[in-house]
């Protein structure tokens, strides 16, 4: 197997670790094991995201009827993850290889110090050769404080640790250009950076155990992909699948990166929290999604419509409100107010601390 990829985040959906009956797959997990293994004495890292916390749990207990939603998602995840990790930790030590628990929680991508604690987690086990294995802190992460789903953590995780590429595996050949179970479907082979109407083709439903469904999957796999790393979306319920991925054998479907980005950058995309507003008139919009190396400057400021201090993350919106993009204020709101319209004055946001989201 030759592949370019060097570090791969490779994230699996509940329905691919999971039996029609809601039973874990045992020979699944034990196939995707074995691959890794034998991706990593090829000399590739892997960190893996695995959904399957809430599916195992169910495999465990029943929650009575009365138990409100969001207690009964707390008591499966929280107790079906002990059995999943169990499970990759005695597969993979059949092929000598250490695997690791990493939970998150959507707030350790908002902040930057348990970012940087996190990044720093992931590469002393990626050092010690040992295979990090992540999912969301389901316990902690209730309603507006959880992921859209695990294939957003995936892709913030790939962004963080500047991985090569993001393998999707769920329980379809790929994106298909129209629903996959009508006859005539076919898998897209790729996508590129402009595509963004996926509501067009894709069905709006999701698999038996899935949260978040394919048209949030490909918004994700595209965002990931214009940060510069490639997004693989393939089959996991086949056997060997990663392994003829990589050796570029086996029918899936690509979103094609785009120009690579600065780490900053990437920190930007991947954090949803800004503390400040700022409303920009139509030049500034253009200039900032020319895709060029423009900052923004006071003139073409239209308001402040939330404070910010120096150094915080702020939300660039046009006239109308949508969002732009976020940057890094290289001064606060007060100082930015005074100069609004105001020509020859220091950019707001330099173009290397500004990250396009349109
Ligand atoms: N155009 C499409 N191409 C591929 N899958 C689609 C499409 N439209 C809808 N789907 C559905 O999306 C599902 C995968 O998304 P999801 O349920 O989130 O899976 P996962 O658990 O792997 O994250 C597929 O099982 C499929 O039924
Ligand atoms: N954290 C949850 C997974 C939620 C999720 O996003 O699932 P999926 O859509 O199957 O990737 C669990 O482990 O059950």
């Amino acid at each position: 197997m030759a592949s370019q990829y060097r570090k791969i985040v490779v994230k699996i959906g509940s329905n691919v670790l999971t039996q029609k009956d809601g039973l874990p797959d045992l020979a699944r997990i034990q196939n995707i094991t074995a691959q890794i293994a034998q991706l990593r004495s090829n000399g590739i890292e892997v960190i893996l995201v695995s959904s399957g916390a809430v599916a195992s749990g169910r495999s465990i207990i029943t929650v009575p009827d009365k138990t409100d939603t969001i207690a009964a998602r707390q008591l499966l995840a929280a107790v079906g993850q002990v059995k999943l990790l169990h499970t990759y930790y005695t597969m993979f030590a059949e092929h000598g290889v250490v695997c690791a628990q990493v939970l998150v929680t959507k707030e350790d991508f908002r902040d930057r110090k348990h970012y940087l604690n996190m990044k720093n987690c992931f590469t002393a086990l990626l050092q010690n050769k040992v295979v990090p294995i992540v999912n969301e802190n389901d316990v902690v992460s209730v309603t507006e404080l959880m992921f859209t789903d695990n294939d957003e953590l995936a892709g913030l995780v790939a962004a963080m640790l500047n991985a090569d590429a993001l393998i999707i595996l769920s329980n379809v050949d790929g994106v298909f250009n129209g629903d996959p179970k009508q006859a005539g479907a076919t898998v897209i082979k790729e996508i590129h950076a402009k595509e963004t109407n996926f509501a067009s083709f894709i069905a709006p439903g999701k698999s038996q155990f899935g949260r978040g469904g394919m048209v949030t999957k490909s918004a994700m796999a595209q965002k990931v992909a214009r940060l510069g790393i490639p997004v693989h979306v393939a089959n996991g319920t086949k056997d060997d699948i990663l392994l003829g991925l990589l050796s570029n054998d086996v029918e899936h479907t690509k979103f094609v990166p785009g120009k690579t980005a600065s780490g900053t950058k990437k920190w930007l995309a991947t954090t949803a929290e800004a503390t400040g507003i700022v409303q920009v008139n139509e030049g500034a919009k253009t200039a900032l999604t020319s895709g060029k190396a423009i900052s923004l400057l006071p003139v073409g400021i239209v308001a402040i419509k939330a404070d910010f201090s120096k150094g915080d993350i702020i939300k660039v919106v046009d006239e109308a409100g949508v969002l732009i993009g976020f940057g890094i204020a290289q001064y606060g709101a007060d100082k930015a107010r005074e100069r609004i319209g105001e020509r020859n004055q220091k950019a707001l946001v330099h173009y290397d601390y500004f990250y396009p989201s349109i």
